[in-house]
C-alpha cells in the first residue's frame, strides 16, 4: 500500500521516523507542519550524512534539534496575517437576537473571523516542495489551535457561520479553493496538508454550494461549480462505494476506505506505539484503517470498533471503519444527489436533473433495506463482516432525518421515539457522540458542534410539534453549553463534554483545541434561527434525575449499550 504521500520528508522514509521517534515534540503534528529552509533532496543528503556518522547508534536528540534548526522553520510562517476585508460590523442577524448576554456574545463570536482568517504566502506557490501545506488560490478560515490549516467538513459549518456574517467573499473564497483541490485530486484531501493527500472527509462541497446559493442566488455560481461537483461525486462512487446483498436483492453504498498503509505522518508515534507485537502485514491494515477512520471525520470512535467475533466492541486496535456502511455518509450522499438534481434544475437541465432524481430514488432504496432495522425503528450502520446492523446509539444514526433522506413518512416519527428512548437526550449539555466512554473523543462524554446541528436540523425539519420541541431544547442546551464555557474561559472549543456546565471535551489523542471554526458557525446558526427564544440563563427540559440514572446505567452495564 502506498504511503501517506509521496514527499519522503513528510510522509515516509527515515527521516520521518527519526525525528517523531526521538519524541522531540509534545505533537507530532509539530514537525510534519515546519517549513524546509532547502530543497528537500538538501535535506535528505544532510540527514543521510549525519546519521553515517552514527553507524549502529540513535542519534542524540541534540543533534536532531540542531539538524532541525538549520534545515526547517517553526510551523505557521507559511501564513500571512489576514483580516477578510469583507468583514464589517453589526451583520443583520444579530438583531433578531432577544437575550441581551446572548447578543453581546454573538457579536464577539462574528469577531472571531478575524483572528481565524490565513492568507497563504507566497512562497508556497513558488517553492511547494519546501512545504507540507497545500497551497490555495484563497484565503482560509482554520479551525484554530494545531489546526493551522483548512479543513473539509469543518469548512462547511464555518461557511455557514460566514454567510450569516454577511462575509460571502470569503465563503465564495473557501469553496473555490475546495473547487481546486478537486480539479487538482479528483477529490477533496482531508485537509490543507500534503499528509492528508490520500483521504478525504465527509464530502459537504455540494451542500456549501447550496449555502452559498441560498444566501446569494446566484446562478452563475452554480453553473461553474458543477463540473467539480460532479467529479467529487463520481470520486465517491467509483472509490468509496460497495455492493451489499439484502434479501437476495443487490444494493451500493458508500463507505470510508482509505488506501495508505504506513502511520499517519501527523500522528506517527501513536500509530506506531498502538501496532506494536503486530506482524507488518497486521500493522499495515491497522494503519490502513486509522486512515480510513480520519476520513469519516470521527477520529476516532467505538463506532468503528470490530471484534474478533464481528461484534462493535474493544478498543483502537480493532478498529475496521473500511467495513462499514455508514448511515451518516450515505444520507449526506443522498442530500448531495438530490441537491444535484435541484442545481441541474434551477440551470434547465432536466436531463441531468433525471440521472440525479434517479440515484435519490436508487439510494432510498438501499437506505431502507440496508441501513433501517425495524426493530429499533431507525437507521443504523450496516457491517459487511457480520451483514447485521450495528445497534449502538449514535447521533449519526439520526443523520436520515437531516438529509430528508427516507422513504415512508411513518420513518420520521418512528425515529423521534428511538431518539426520545435512547437516552442520548437525556443531558443538559449537548448530545454525547456514543454512550461508549471509550476515551476516544468521538465517544461519550464528547459532544461535537456538527453533530448537534444536524440532530437538531433534522429534527426542526419535521412536521410534529414534539419534533420540533425536542430541537429547540438541543439548540438552548448547547448554546448554554457554549456560552458557559465561552463565560469560563473566554474561549470557544472544538468539542465540549456533556458532563459539567460548560466542560470542554476531552480524550484521543491531542489536547482540545481552542478556536474554533465549526463551533461558532453552529453557534452562530442557532442563534440565528431560534434567536428569538434562546436565553443565556436557563437549560431546557431536561432532568437531572434522568441525567444521574443515566450515568449509574452507563456505568454499570456497557455491555447494555453493544445489543
Ligand atoms: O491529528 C489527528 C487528527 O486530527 C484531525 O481530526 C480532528 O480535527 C479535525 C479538524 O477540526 C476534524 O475535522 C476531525 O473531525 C477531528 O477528528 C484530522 O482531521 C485527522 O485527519 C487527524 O488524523
Amino acid at each position: 500500500l502506498p504511503p501517506p504521500c509521496d514527499s519522503e520528508i513528510y510522509c515516509h522514509g527515515d527521516l520521518l521516523r527519526t525525528i517523531q521517534t526521538a519524541k522531540l515534540f509534545d505533537d507530532d503534528k509539530h514537525f510534519v507542519d515546519m517549513k524546509l529552509r532547502s530543497d528537500p533532496d538538501v535535506v535528505l543528503s544532510a540527514f543521510n550524512n549525519l546519521s553515517r556518522g552514527f553507524p549502529n547508534a540513535v542519534v542524540s536528540p541534540s543533534i536532531l534539534r540542531d539538524f532541525l534548526s538549520t534545515y526547517f522553520e517553526e510551523p505557521g510562517k507559511e501564513f500571512l496575517p489576514w483580516s477578510p476585508p469583507d468583514w464589517h460590523d453589526k451583520p443583520q442577524f444579530l438583531a433578531g437576537i432577544g437575550d441581551t448576554n446572548l447578543r453581546n456574545w454573538a457579536e464577539k463570536l462574528h469577531h472571531l473571523w478575524k483572528s481565524l482568517g490565513r492568507k497563504i504566502s507566497e512562497d508556497v506557490s513558488t517553492h511547494p516542495q519546501r512545504f507540507s501545506l497545500i497551497a490555495t488560490p484563497h484565503p482560509v478560515i482554520v479551525p484554530g489551535g494545531r489546526f493551522r490549516e483548512l479543513y473539509y467538513w469543518d469548512s462547511y459549518w464555518v461557511i455557514n457561520g460566514l454567510l450569516l456574517s454577511e462575509m460571502t467573499d470569503t465563503a465564495r473564497g473557501m469553496i473555490e479553493n475546495f473547487i481546486h483541490l478537486v480539479n487538482r485530486y479528483g477529490f477533496i484531501p482531508n485537509g490543507g496538508r500534503v499528509y492528508y493527500e490520500r483521504r478525504s472527509q465527509p464530502p459537504f462541497l455540494t451542500l456549501m454550494v447550496e449555502s452559498y446559493y441560498k444566501t446569494t442566488k446566484d446562478k452563475e455560481f452554480i453553473r461553474t461549480s458543477l463540473p467539480a461537483l460532479e467529479k467529487e461525486y463520481r470520486f465517491w462512487m467509483q472509490n468509496r462505494s460497495v455492493k451489499v446483498e439484502v434479501d437476495g436483492r443487490n444494493h451500493v453504498l458508500n463507505r470510508f476506505d482509505v488506501q495508505a498503509g504506513q502511520p499517519r505522518p501527523e500522528s506517527f508515534t501513536d500509530d506506531l506505539e498502538l501496532s506494536e507485537g503486530l506482524t507488518i502485514d497486521a500493522a499495515g491494515r491497522l494503519w490502513t484503517e486509522l486512515h480510513t477512520g480520519a476520513e469519516s471525520g470521527w477520529d476516532f470512535s467505538s463506532r468503528w470498533f470490530v471484534d474478533d467475533q464481528g461484534k462493535n466492541n474493544g478498543t483502537l486496535r480493532d478498529i475496521r471503519t473500511s467495513q462499514l456502511l455508514p448511515t451518516d455518509l450515505n444520507a449526506l450522499l443522498c442530500r448531495n444527489e438530490r441537491t444535484l438534481a435541484q442545481f441541474y434544475r434551477i440551470l434547465g437541465n432536466e436531463v441531468a436533473a433525471a440521472r440525479f432524481d434517479v440515484a435519490v430514488s436508487v439510494r432510498l432504496e438501499a437506505i431502507e433495506a440496508v441501513l433501517w432495522n425495524e426493530k429499533q425503528g431507525v437507521w443504523l450502520d450496516y457491517s459487511l463482516v457480520t451483514n447485521t446492523s450495528h445497534p449502538a446509539f449514535y447521533p449519526s444514526n439520526l443523520a436520515p432525518l437531516w438529509a430528508s433522506c427516507f422513504s415512508q413518512a411513518s420513518m420520521g416519527p418512528r425515529a423521534l421515539q428511538y431518539l426520545q428512548a435512547s437516552g442520548g437526550v437525556e443531558f443538559a449539555n449537548g448530545v454525547p457522540t456514543s454512550l461508549v466512554d471509550s476515551d476516544q473523543q468521538w465517544d461519550y462524554p464528547n459532544a461535537w458542534p456538527p453533530l448537534q446541528h444536524m440532530l437538531i436540523e433534522g429534527l426542526s425539519s419535521q412536521p410534529s410539534d414534539e419534533a420540533k420541541k425536542l430541537a429547540f431544547n438541543l439548540a438552548q442546551n448547547w448554546i448554554r453549553t457554549n456560552w458557559l464555557a465561552y463565560n469560563k474561559y473566554d474561549a470557544m472549543f472544538e468539542k465540549y463534554s456533556v458532563n459539567g456546565d460548560g466542560k470542554p471535551g476531552g480524550g484521543g489523542e491531542y489536547e482540545v483545541q481552542l478556536g474554533f471554526g465549526w463551533t461558532n458557525g453552529v453557534a452562530l446558526q442557532l442563534l440565528a434561527q431560534y434567536g428569538d427564544r434562546l436565553t443565556s440563563s436557563s437549560g431546557s427540559d431536561s432532568s437531572p434525575l434522568s441525567f444521574s440514572l443515566h450515568i449509574g446505567v452507563l456505568l454499570l452495564t456497557p455491555a447494555l449499550y453493544l445489543f
